[in-house]
């Protein structure tokens, strides 16, 4: 059944999600707040600084309007970076209260707020009242945006409490390149998303200083445990780490040209700076913020993330990688399941 959807940032990601739900038939607006990129996109069906080579359809619209954007819409699809997203999702609140609608809201972001440690669903509720939304679901898993918008094949989560609006998410988004399976496990699927992008920076620096595949995946399976550890000391489900929002996702962020985490790490491994790498991205890096959050998180629950501990280090302490990944295999000899 076709819906009336609102898509919240045209980056590389909403724009591409929100193309993808035009060809599935539904009514899409998207909304940035850029005019001059709202032009291309409304006249050249185009969004170059973000997805090159991607034709979008004419039948989605784009808008700098957020009311324009939201009014009439049944499901409302937020893909802003962590940094922006409490504060679009208030100017939400203000929008649909006034216009006495009560959508379903989604969101894709992938992180951890900075000092608060709040995972972007809890960001979402403490800013939009109970009162103006239905259920809220999590669109999770390895997607990135360039795959997705040549049409191969994907396969992703949406995470809920509600199962009903897990599978509304399920029907609206699935497809015959794009699969979505359901999933009860927020807290999870968030943990999972958020810091998977850390261990993504530290594989791209192996490569980049000329690490092989086996340090990869030593990198990607310790990774994966201090991501389940955390997760797990917030209630996770520690089967959610094995799924899609977890290992599948780690795997391709760790591995891929295409992610923005590793190309940063990969630069860094080059020894290019921090801020050069940040400042020439032209996109967010999370996991650059979201290594600070889960770190400090990390001290404050005493669960042990080396990993990410050793990355703090090298991102804000100016660790040389090469020291990090010395001192982290110079630790004391442990068991595997610690
Ligand atoms: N790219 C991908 O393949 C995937 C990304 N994600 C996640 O989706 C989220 C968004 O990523 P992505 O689309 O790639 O990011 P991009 O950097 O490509 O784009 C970010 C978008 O958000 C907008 N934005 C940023 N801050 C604000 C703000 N304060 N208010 C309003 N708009 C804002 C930007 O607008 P402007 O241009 O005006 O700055 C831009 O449209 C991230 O959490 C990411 O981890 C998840 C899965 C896949
Ligand atoms: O989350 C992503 C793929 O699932 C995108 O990762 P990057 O932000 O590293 O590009």
């Amino acid at each position: 059944m076709a819906e009336k959807i609102a898509v919240l940032g045209a980056g590389s990601w909403g724009s591409t999600l929100a193309n993808m739900l035009v060809e599935n038939g539904h009514d899409v607006k998207l909304w940035a707040r850029n005019q001059a990129q709202v032009d291309q996109l409304n006249k050249e069906h185009i969004n170059p600084e973000y997805m090159k080579n991607l034709v979008y359809s004419d039948k989605l619209v784009a808008t700098t309007d957020m009311v324009a954007a939201v009014k009439g819409a049944d499901v409302i699809l937020i893909v802003i970076p962590t940094k922006g997203l409490r504060q679009v999702a208030g100017k939400l609140n203000t929008i649909i209260a006034e216009l006495g609608q009560r959508p379903l809201i989604i969101h894709a972001t992938k992180g951890l707020e900075q000092n608060t440690y709040k995972r972007p669903s809890q960001m979402i509720e403490e800013e939009i009242a109970p009162e103006n939304r239905a259920s809220i679901v999590v669109l999770s898993g390895p997607s990135h945006a360039e795959d997705v918008a040549i049409k191969d094949m994907t396969a992703v989560t949406a995470a809920s409490a509600d199962l009903a609006a897990a599978e509304r998410v399920q029907r609206l988004f699935s497809n015959s390149y794009f699969r979505v399976y359901t999933n009860d496990d927020v807290i999870g699927a968030e943990f999972g998303a958020a810091l998977k992008n850390i261990i993504a920076i530290g594989a791209g620096a192996l490569q980049g200083l000329g690490y092989h595949d086996n340090a990869r995946a030593a990198l990607i399976t310790r990774g994966l445990a201090e991501i389940r550890r955390l997760g797990v000391a917030f209630g996770a489900n520690p089967m959610t780490f094995i799924g899609l929002s977890g290992v599948g996702d780690l795997v391709v962020t760790a591995t891929s040209k295409n992610s923005r985490n590793w190309r940063a790490g990969y630069q860094l491994g080059q020894g290019q700076n921090l801020a050069d790498v940040v400042a020439n991205m032209g996109m967010v890096i999370e996991g650059v913020y979201t290594t600070k959050a889960a770190y400090e998180l990390s001290r404050k629950r005493q669960v042990k993330m080396p990993i990410t501990e050793a990355l703090y280090d090298v991102l804000y302490n100016g660790k040389s990688i090469k020291t990090a990944i010395d001192q982290l295999m110079d630790r004391d000899l442990t068991s595997e399941n610690e």
